[in-house]
C-alpha cells in the first residue's frame, strides 16, 4: 500500500461581502480537488469585526482603490475564468444591511451541519458576486438553506439559532480566531505546518500556500 499523505489543516477565513474572498474561495475549491494533503477548513467571520478590531478600512473607502478594484476584480475573474458582476446592491451590502445574517447562518451551519457549509458558501458567493442578488433580503437565507439541502425544519432551527445569544457568540468565536492569527482583513488563510501556523492574506498570495503544501501554483486559471 502507498504512503498516505500527511494533511495540513488549512483554515479559510471569510467574508462573503468581500469580493476577493470570492476569487480566493474559487480558486480553493478547485485546489481542494487536486491537492490531497490540503484539509481545507471553512471559517465563516465578520469582516467589519476584523476592520473595527484591528482600525483597518475596507479598500474601497479610499476612492482611487475602489477605482482600480472596478479593473481588477473583472480582469482577475477573467483570467481565472470564473463569472463575475458587480452587485447592484453593494451600497446595502457594504454600508447598511451587511452581511452579519448570513455570517451568522454559516457560522452555525459550520457548527450543527457541517456537510454543507461549501455549497451554502458558494450559493451565497455566487448570489452576491456572479449572480447580483441582493442577499440582504428577506427569505433569501431561508431560501438557500434550503437549496443546500437542509430540511424544513433543520433550516428553520439554523435560522433561529443564527439570531440567538450563542449563534452571534459562534461567528464572534470565529471572528476572533482570525484576529488571534493576525488578521487584518479577508481573505485569510492560516497553514498549520509543523513549525507552525503561518497566516497568508489575499487571494494574490494562494501561491505561497500551494509552495506550502508541495504544490506547483500553475493549473487553476482554467479548471
Ligand atoms: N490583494 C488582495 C486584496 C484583498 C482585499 O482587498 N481584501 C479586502 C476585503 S475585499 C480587505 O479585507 N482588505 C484589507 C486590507 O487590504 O487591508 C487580494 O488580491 O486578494
Amino acid at each position: 500500500m502507498g504512503r498516505v499523505p500527511k494533511k495540513v489543516v488549512v483554515d479559510f477565513f471569510f467574508d462573503v461581502v468581500s469580493p476577493y474572498s470570492y476569487i480566493a474561495f474559487e480558486l480553493l475549491q478547485r485546489c481542494n480537488v487536486k491537492w490531497e494533503n490540503m484539509d481545507l477548513k471553512l471559517k465563516p467571520v465578520f469582516l467589519g469585526g476584523i476592520m473595527a478590531a484591528t482600525g483597518n478600512q475596507g479598500p474601497a473607502m479610499l476612492p482611487i482603490r475602489a477605482q482600480y478594484m472596478n479593473k481588477d476584480l473583472p480582469r482577475l475573474a477573467e483570467y481565472y475564468n470564473m463569472p463575475f458582476q458587480f452587485n447592484a446592491h453593494i451600497q446595502k451590502l457594504f454600508f447598511q444591511k451587511g452581511t452579519l445574517p448570513t455570517q451568522r447562518v454559516l457560522g452555525v451551519v459550520k457548527k450543527d451541519y457541517p456537510d454543507i457549509l461549501e455549497s451554502l458558501s458558494s450559493d451565497m458567493f455566487r448570489r452576491v458576486w456572479a449572480d447580483n442578488e441582493d442577499i440582504t433580503c428577506d427569505g433569501i437565507l431561508k431560501t438557500a438553506c434550503q437549496k443546500a439541502g437542509l430540511t424544513d425544519t433543520a433550516r428553520d432551527e439554523v435560522l433561529s439559532a443564527s439570531i440567538s445569544d450563542t449563534g452571534k457568540q459562534e461567528l464572534k468565536n470565529l471572528t476572533q480566531q482570525a484576529l488571534d492569527f493576525g488578521a487584518f482583513g479577508v481573505p485569510t488563510y492560516v497553514a498549520h505546518l509543523d513549525d507552525g501556523p503561518k497566516m497568508i492574506f489575499g487571494s494574490d498570495r494562494l501561491f505561497l500556500l500551494a509552495s506550502y503544501l508541495g504544490h506547483e501554483w500553475t493549473a487553476t486559471r482554467n479548471d
